[in-house]
Formats: structure tokens, sequence, C-alpha cells
């Protein structure tokens, strides 16, 4: 894939020109007709007969940083020295670093920090183990762990790959709800070995956030490590997804006015978060839903080798639809994408019922992209920030991680989940509810405070919870 295709609009193009042979308002032009717009412009060297310059431009698309290189290759006396763009900047060197709470200035804070005096540190929890929570970085720590299988929609790439999105969501950790994380990227998909890797690293960690780790195996790896460790652990893209596409769903289904027991729901893409999402809505009360995935509609009528999928079959589907997306989504209320780009169609969309709701949640490119039907759907949401409604796990992960980690909870359970999807829908009050205002924006601080605060609630009352927090007590 190209790398600009991933985001980038806006470019950094180094140019060399040379000043007798061309004016820089001809290099200019070249560029605004080939689709660019110059916003900024820094002059980095200068000669007699040559002028170095930085060029930032804003593009619509890739394919308009294809044609504006190409524009600017052609022109006779510039040359093209380099097309960086501010993405690829933003990830120069990684995006987090580890800095000390206190800076170590003379031998007697050494002495302190490390050796001698932190030994007594550590027979303190020795013997106490639990005072790992209070002395050290655990109590406030989580692990992002991914083993590079199912990267966003980008599929196995492997763990180096994965990095720039596990480092993404240790920034979000921090930003939104002051957890640190350590993004963790493991050489190996081995189910056993992925399993035992994680629990030998686990005592420095209050939390694990496990993250893009292909179906099935996500499923047992999950399970396995909640069952072996003490500490919550949550696949992100199963239950963080589903937590807030439930509040999505909440408040669409309040502005088409339908039941949640009355809707006909199409999934497409039965992987991690596909499984999980149907899951919650199953438990939520509603009564059709269609899974479909590479060899279309899964039915009872059929037998699967992944247990996850025959499991799914014979709980979904209750009229036993055969066939493609297109023909699984006819009369369809809601379509929920968690595979791929471009998957759907605007003929599709048609097919659907009245005021269809579509949630288009394939990362980076969505299933259907909403300028191609939003003039046919009552409510368009998708997993980017860069359109209204955007329905991504990053509204649920920081803030139950919070919740879970201030109350030192072993685990997140099915009541701490609900409480955050019900955190993240009642945010958004009757006035403020239109189509395009189905969830509310990650930038709202009250919404990580509302889930930590139900979240914390619910874990207390469910006994999972190993500490109640001062404004319990
Ligand atoms: N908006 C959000 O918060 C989130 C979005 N996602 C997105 O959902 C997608 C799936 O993620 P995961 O469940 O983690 O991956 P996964 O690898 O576990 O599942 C993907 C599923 O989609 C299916 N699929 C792929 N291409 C397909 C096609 N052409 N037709 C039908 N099915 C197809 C695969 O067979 C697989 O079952 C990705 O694009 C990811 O970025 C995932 C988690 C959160
Ligand atoms: C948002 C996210 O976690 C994903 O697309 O995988
Ligand atoms: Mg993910």
């Amino acid at each position: 894939m190209d790398n600009n295709m991933l985001g980038g609009k806006s470019i950094i193009l180094r140019l060399e020109i040379n000043i007798h042979e061309i004016k820089f308002g001809k290099v200019a032009a070249a560029i605004f007709e080939a689709g660019g717009d110059i916003v900024a412009m820094d002059v980095i060297q200068t000669s007699q007969n040559m002028t170095v310059r930085d060029i930032t431009i804003t593009v619509a698309d890739a394919i308009d940083i294809h044609k504006i290189t190409e524009a600017v290759k052609n022109l006779q006396g510039v040359s093209l020295v380099n097309v960086s763009d501010r993405t690829f900047l933003l990830h120069l060197g990684g995006k987090i670093e580890i800095k000390p709470k206190t800076p170590i200035q003379n031998r007697d804070d050494l002495s302190r920090v490390y050796t001698p005096d932190v030994a007594r540190v550590c027979m303190a929890i020795h013997e106490e183990p639990r005072k790992a929570f209070t002395l050290t970085v655990k109590r406030n720590t989580v692990a992002v762990i991914s083993d590079g299988s199912a990267v966003l929609g980008l599929g196995n790439i492997g763990p180096y790959a994965a990095m720039p999105v596990m480092e993404g969501k240790s920034m979000l950790f921090k930003q939104f709800a002051d957890v640190d994380s350590y993004p963790i990227c493991l050489d190996t998909q081995d189910t056993e070995q992925i399993i035992a890797t994680i629990k030998a690293i686990a005592p420095g960690f209050g939390g694990i956030n496990l993250e893009d780790i292909s179906s099935p195996r996500c499923f047992e790896i999950e399970q396995r490590l909640r069952e072996e460790l003490d500490i919550p652990v949550f696949h992100d893209d199963q239950h963080g997804t589903a937590v807030v596409l439930y509040a999505a769903l909440i408040n669409a289904l309040k502005i088409v006015g339908k039941s949640i027991d009355e809707i006909k729901v199409v999934v497409c893409g039965i992987g991690a978060a596909g499984v999980a999402c149907s899951k919650i809505l199953l438990s939520a009360g509603v009564k059709e839903i269609v899974g479909v995935d590479r060899d279309g509609a899964l039915t009872a009528d059929k037998k699967y080798d992944n247990a996850i999928w025959q499991w799914y079959a014979e709980h979904t589907n209750p009229y036993r639809i055969q066939g493609s997306l297109q023909e699984a989504i006819q009369g369809a209320d809601v379509f929920i994408g968690l595979s791929a780009g471009g998957l759907l169609h605007r003929e599709d969309v048609m097919e659907m019922a009245e005021n269809p709701v579509v949630f288009a949640m394939a990362n980076p490119t969505p299933e259907i992209r909403p300028e191609e039907a939003e003039d046919i759907v009552a409510v368009m949401a998708t997993g980017r920030s860069d359109y209204p409604n955007q329905i991504n796990n990053v509204l649920c992960f920081p803030g139950i991680f919070r919740g879970a980690l201030d109350c030192r909870a072993t685990t997140i359970n099915e009541e701490m989940k609900l409480a955050a999807a019900e955190a993240i829908a009642s945010s958004i009050t009757d006035e403020e509810r239109n189509r395009f205002y189905i969830i509310p924006s990650v930038f709202n601080q009250q919404v990580v405070k509302a889930i930590r605060d139900l979240v914390i609630k619910a874990a207390m009352k469910t006994g999972v919870a190993r500490r109640i927090p001062r404004e319990y007590r």
C-alpha cells in the first residue's frame, strides 16, 4: 500500500530550484494545477544559482500527491530532493518517551532511588507482594500488547509494523486518562508463546490491553490470560469496540425511532470485533443478527471448523439467510462493518430498510465512505477521526482502565463494560443528539470521568475491586 494512503493530507516537498532557469511562481502554479494548496514555505538554503525550499502543501487525497510530485519533477530547473508528510514527521523516533518523576540531583537522591536504599523497598514488596501496587509503576501502568496479526484493517503486517498503532494507543491512554502504558509487539504468533510471554511480564503491570490480535486466536489468548492472571486482561478490539458500538447504537435508534428488539442487524466481518459486537447486541436484546464474512452469511445450515463461527451461526441468523453481503443486507435496519475497506456500496444501502443506520467501522478505510451514502442514510458513523460520529474504541479503553486501575480491579467484567457503555451513551443529552452527533468526542474529558466512576461502582458491586477509592469510602 502507498504510505500516503494512510493519512498524510499535508506533505512537505523539499525542492532545489535553479533560479536562473525557473521562477518560483511557475513552480507554485504547477503545484496548484496538480491539486495542491501551498500553505507554508521555508527557505532552507540559498546560493547564487540555487535555492532550496521546503514547501508545505495540503492535498485532498493520495492521487494528488502523486500528481504533484510528477508535475514538479517535470519542471525544467527543479529537482525534487525529498517528499515527507506531517504524519511521518510526527512518527520520527517514535511518539512516546519514559521520564523520571523526580530528578536525581546528587548522591543522596541516587542512593534512595537506586542502591542501597532501593533494597529496603524491594524487601518490603518481597514480604508483602501487594505493595507492588503502591511502590512501583504497577499501580498506573498497562501493557498494550500486539502480535501484529490484525493491525487495524491492514491484516497480518507483523510486530514491527504494528508498533505505530500501539504507540498511538499508549499516547491516548496517557492523554485521555493519565494511564501510563508501554507498547509491546511480540515476535511470535503462537498462542502458547504469547500467553507464556504475557504471563511472564505481568508483574510490572496493573492491566493488559490486548490489541490487534487476529481471531480466532485472540479468543483463547484472552480467555486463558483472564483465568491465569489477577489483573484485568481486556482485548480492546473485542470489548472496547463493543462498548462504544452499543453506546452509539442506543443513540442512533433514538434518532430513527426503532426499538432494539425489532431491528435486523447485518454485521460484516466476523472477527475479533465483529464477534464481540454481536455478543453485546444479543445480550442487549437484538433478535435478528446476520453475520457475513468472506464466504457469505454465517448460517446454522453449514458446519464451520472455526469454533467461534460455529457458535455464532447457532446463535444468530434465525431465518438462516444464505449468500453474500448483498443478499444478507436486504431489509436490514443497521449495518455494522468490522471487516475491510470498500465492501459496502451505495446500491446495497438502497436495499436496506427505511431510515438505515450504517456504521462502517473498518480502519483506516471504512466499508463505505460517508460521502457515498450520506444522502440516503439516517445515521452514518465510521471509526475515523476525520468524519462526524467516530465509533472507535478510543472512547472506551482509557476510561475503563482508569476505573479498573483506580479500584485495583482483578478483572474487567460484563457489568463494568455495560457501565462504560451507559456512561458514553448518556453523555449526549436529548437536546444535543442529532444524526451527526450520536457519540461524544474523544476530547470530551467528562466522558472519561463518567466511564471511570460507573466502572468503579460496577467493580465494587460485583466484588472485583481490591481497593475502594477515597470518594467511595
Ligand atoms: N472502529 C473501531 O473502533 C474498530 C475498528 N476495527 C476494524 O475492524 C476491522 C476488523 O478488525 P478485527 O476484528 O480486529 O480483525 P480480525 O482479523 O479479527 O477480523 C476481521 C474479519 O473480517 C473478515 N473480512 C476481511 N475481509 C473481508 C471481506 N472482504 N469480506 C468479508 N469479511 C472480510 C475477516 O475474514 C475476519 O473474520 C479492521 O478494519 C479494524 O480496523 C476493529 C476494532 C475497533
Ligand atoms: C480502532 C482499532 O483498534 C482498530 O481499528 O483496530
Ligand atoms: Mg485495534
